[in-house]
């Protein structure tokens, strides 16, 4: 296989390892042998004899070392993107506060400007979206009227999150906007509207979730051959989680019949990545050369997330959050609840979420505003949750795992599992909502509150993820 494998750990210790671990979620093709910051810092040469250089030094070394997120001497976004990225961007890019890289955008940026494609697997907030985009701004001719780079999500949410950050950086200033050729093309919007919209003034980049998107192309409203670039963001979630996988597989086909293509696929977490990357390269999907940068391979979880446990009886879990809420006093949070069984719809009873949210508006005395976000809501009401909580202010979010894939509120000091996410790459992504300031070391709180009978299940997330989880007593 001609691919290469670009892992980039960055920890100091070497915590415990379950044998599940390096066969399943997040193994590393290599876990035996790592490379250490010091000696990818002698391997700064070209990017292409780079990779080939670093892989063979996954060969040899067996060193770990720290490394912080950033170097002092390492390059500054601009230098890397120099050349390649069009200078408003990069100017753009400064003015939002984006200087220095972090670990993905440093080691992904340059293999991906040479026209490689790259499976960007990196923990949860660490900047995937920014290091696609900027290879997406460094391809797109504006004086092209066609569709050039095609984001493919699985939610809507996600979707206008993307589209916020693109636009923010092809905003040629803060007052003109109408440099900007991105559009949404989510579930739920006003299709008739953007089919015009896409037919006389095709947009550069196109955001869009999976159904959207293949209803566009199947009805030829643009075709898939103009597009240079494909991101498909959260692709293990897109394979192996949703309904969509056969849409997905066929929009990757047809992509794999156009010239001078781009392909890249993001996620924190690739289960069998191995065998992902191999059936990437079967199915042609991606070129042969494709290169999986992997940061962070011997932890998955960010190292800022702290984790706790409150053990108490399921009917006591609503006085164990008001307790908890009252003593840590988050500055926000989100607070995830198991979707409704369909065998509880059926009798009627009232989704956990609604319980919840009745009980904090009665019992919470503190100040933060209190919002729901799930998948039952209309599309209207879920975007003005979203858009309170953007606005500012401390908030309370009760959600289902709809919020639990990329969405990005920095502002998150505490995630509450009220109830335990029902696998380990959930338990993944919905602690990853928290800790997403790349250069800043305060801490973040992961709390579950589980049953006796669950503690278990989280031991098991705990070998997996390689995290340790402290029990917190009220
Ligand atoms: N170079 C940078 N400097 C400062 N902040 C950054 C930089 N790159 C990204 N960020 C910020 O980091 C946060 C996380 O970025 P992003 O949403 O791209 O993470 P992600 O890797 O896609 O995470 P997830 O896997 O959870 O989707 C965002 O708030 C973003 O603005």
């Amino acid at each position: 296989m001609a691919s290469q494998l670009l892992n980039v750990p960055h920890l100091a210790c070497f915590p415990k390892i379950s044998p599940f671990l390096h066969h399943s979620l997040f193994s590393t093709s290599n876990p035996s042998v790592f490379h250490s910051t010091s000696t990818r810092r002698a391997l700064k040469s070209s990017s292409n004899s780079r990779i080939i250089k670093l892989q063979a030094v996954a060969e040899t070394s067996s060193e770990i070392e720290s490394s912080s997120v950033t170097e002092p001497t390492a390059l500054t976004l601009r230098q890397i993107c120099q050349g390649y990225v069009p200078e408003h961007i990069l100017h753009r890019m400064e003015e939002i506060g984006f200087v220095f890289p972090t670990d993905i955008q440093r080691e992904a940026l340059p293999t991906l400007f040479t026209g490689r494609d790259c499976i960007l697997h990196a923990q949860t907030g660490s900047g995937k979206t920014l290091t696609y985009l900027l290879l997406i701004f460094s391809l797109i001719n504006p004086q092209r009227s066609s569709v050039q780079a095609v984001i493919v999500v699985p939610t809507r949410e996600l979707g206008m999150q993307v589209t916020k950050v693109a636009r923010m950086l092809a905003a040629k200033s803060e007052i003109d906007v109408k440099g900007c050729t991105v559009m949404a093309l989510l579930d739920g919007g006003t299709l008739r509207r953007h089919k015009s919209w896409l037919k006389a003034e095709p947009p550069a980049i196109l955001v869009a979730t999976v159904a959207s998107l293949c209803h566009m192309l199947e009805k030829h409203i643009f075709r898939i051959d103009s597009v240079r670039v494909l991101v498909v963001d959260e692709v293990d979630f897109l394979f192996y989680s949703s309904k969509q996988v056969g849409s997905v597989r066929k929009l990757l086909t047809s992509f794999s019949s156009c010239d001078k293509r781009q392909t890249v696929f993001a996620s924190a977490s690739i289960p069998q990545h191995k065998h992902f990357v191999h059936d990437c390269i079967q199915q042609k999907w991606t070129k042969r050369d494709v290169v999986h940068v992997h940061v962070s391979a011997i932890m998955p979880m960010p190292l800022c997330l702290l984790h706790r446990f409150v053990m108490c009886e399921k009917t006591n879990k609503h006085q164990v959050l008001l307790a908890l809420l009252e003593s840590d006093a988050p500055e926000s949070a989100i607070i995830f609840v198991g979707e409704q069984s369909e065998k509880s719809k059926k009798a009627g009873n009232d989704p956990s979420t609604t319980l919840l949210m009745e009980f904090l508006k009665t019992s919470y005395k503190g100040s933060l505003e209190i919002l729901l976000l799930e998948g039952d809501m209309n599309f209207n009401s879920r975007a003005a949750s979203l858009t309170e909580i953007r606005q500012g202010g401390g908030f309370l979010l009760v959600s289902t795992d709809i919020a639990a894939r990329g969405i990005d509120l920095p502002e998150t000091t505490h995630i509450f599992n009220f109830d335990l996410p029902q696998t380990v790459t959930d338990y993944l992504h919905r602690a990853g909502r928290a800790g997403r300031k790349p250069f800043s070391d305060r801490k973040c709180i992961v709390a579950n509150l589980i049953t006796s009978e669950e503690r278990f299940v989280l031991q098991r997330y705990e070998n997996e993820l390689m995290f340790s989880c402290e029990e917190m007593m009220l």
